[in-house]
């Protein structure tokens, strides 16, 4: 069969263009008005990931006149002392977002974490309380990753109601709002994990499969329905044997890419798109604070005192 016309390639960086001149237009209208977004990343430790997120948000950010702050935590941080961090800046108005680069170290308890950022500047919408908004349908704020693969299965134009859709890896912050956002927008989705017989089954059977593992090569062309959307979700850093690093995915792009219809490139696919709703998210939580302040201190009776007046 031929290789795939280059077409064929979702590539995440128009779509994130995209959405990047839209967070400006609305960052500069927000910042007139007194409300400059500024977003806070907490980093824990050192992750390959996690570095080339973080490079890409600041990067972005500063495209999209959003004010980005990184803070480096050692791994050997107290639940503690990150719990009070974030204290500060739910405290600090000035902080209009915050976001806990994954995976923290073991020792520190990822959800009381996620349970300290108040929900109004929780822009992955992982608090808790937020991801019960997704099972409600509630959609405008969801994890940035999930919100991003399925935006890119949109770019093919496939219809998403009653597409047999499968997602493999289950985590919290991509495959389990995969799921929940698709069921939502009427696709019918099967989830594998490392105790599901058979991958492979599953994932042959699919119109659309998401792969969220982290395993290079995990899906290879006998695992895919010919014609099928390949979302390659996997960031995985590969040191060549000359020591050279880079960026691969969780597919084994160079046979599906024959197989498949449509096709994720890592780098260029989802990450970038991840990037953009991340700023994206960091307006509509300014948006609900915008909102909280207007409610609270717009309308005062002295206001309308001195109207009557
Ligand atoms: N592009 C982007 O924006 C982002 C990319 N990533 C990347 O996506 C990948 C996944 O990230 P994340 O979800 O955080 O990772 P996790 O390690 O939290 O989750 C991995 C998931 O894969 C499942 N799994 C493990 N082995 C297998 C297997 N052999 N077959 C099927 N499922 C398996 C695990 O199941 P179980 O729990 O049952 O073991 C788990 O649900 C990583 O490469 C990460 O770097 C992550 C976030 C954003
Ligand atoms: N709370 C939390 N949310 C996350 O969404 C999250 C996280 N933690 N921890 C780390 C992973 C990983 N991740 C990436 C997002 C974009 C790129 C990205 O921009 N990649 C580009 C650039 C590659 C490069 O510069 O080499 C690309 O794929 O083309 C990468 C990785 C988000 N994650």
């Amino acid at each position: 069969m031929p290789a795939l016309a280059d077409t064929r390639y979702l590539k995440g960086g128009p779509v994130a263009a995209r959405i990047i001149a839209e967070v400006r237009t609305a960052a500069e209208e927000a910042a007139a008005d007194g409300f400059a977004p500024r977003l806070v990343s907490i980093t824990v430790g050192d992750v390959d990931a996690v570095d080339v997120y973080v490079r890409n948000q600041r990067a972005k950010a500063e495209q999209a006149a959003v004010d980005f702050d990184e803070r480096r935590f050692p791994a050997d941080v107290t639940a503690g002392e990150l719990e009070a961090a974030i204290a500060g800046m739910n405290a600090d108005p000035r902080v209009t977002g915050i976001i806990i680069q994954r995976p923290v170290p073991a020792h520190i308890p990822i959800k009381a974490l996620q349970s300290a950022i108040h929900p109004l500047k929780d822009v992955e919408g992982m608090h808790p309380a937020s991801i019960g908004n997704i099972v409600y349908n509630q959609l405008d704020l969801a994890p940035c990753t999930a919100a991003a693969s399925v935006e890119l299965l949109k770019e093919t134009g496939l219809d998403l109601k009653g597409l047999e859709v499968v997602v493999v890896g289950h985590s919290e912050i991509v495959g389990k709002p995969i799921a929940f956002l698709l069921m939502s927008e009427g696709a019918t989705v099967t989830v594998c994990h490392h105790m599901t017989r058979s991958v492979a089954a599953h994932a042959r059977r699919a119109d659309a499969l998401f792969v969220a593992v982290g395993k290079p090569r995990l899906i290879k062309a006998d695992m895919v329905k010919p014609g099928a959307a390949v979302i390659d979700i996997g960031i995985n850093a590969e040191t060549a044997p000359d020591g050279s690093t880079r960026i691969v995915g969780d597919v084994d792009t160079d046979s599906v890419k024959d197989v498949a219809s449509w096709i994720t490139p890592v780098p260029g696919g989802v990450g970038p798109v991840t990037v953009a709703i991340l700023l994206r998210n960091t307006m509509v939580a300014l948006n609900r604070q915008r909102e909280l302040y207007r409610r609270t201190y717009g309308a005062t009776d002295a206001g309308g005192r001195l109207a009557a007046e």
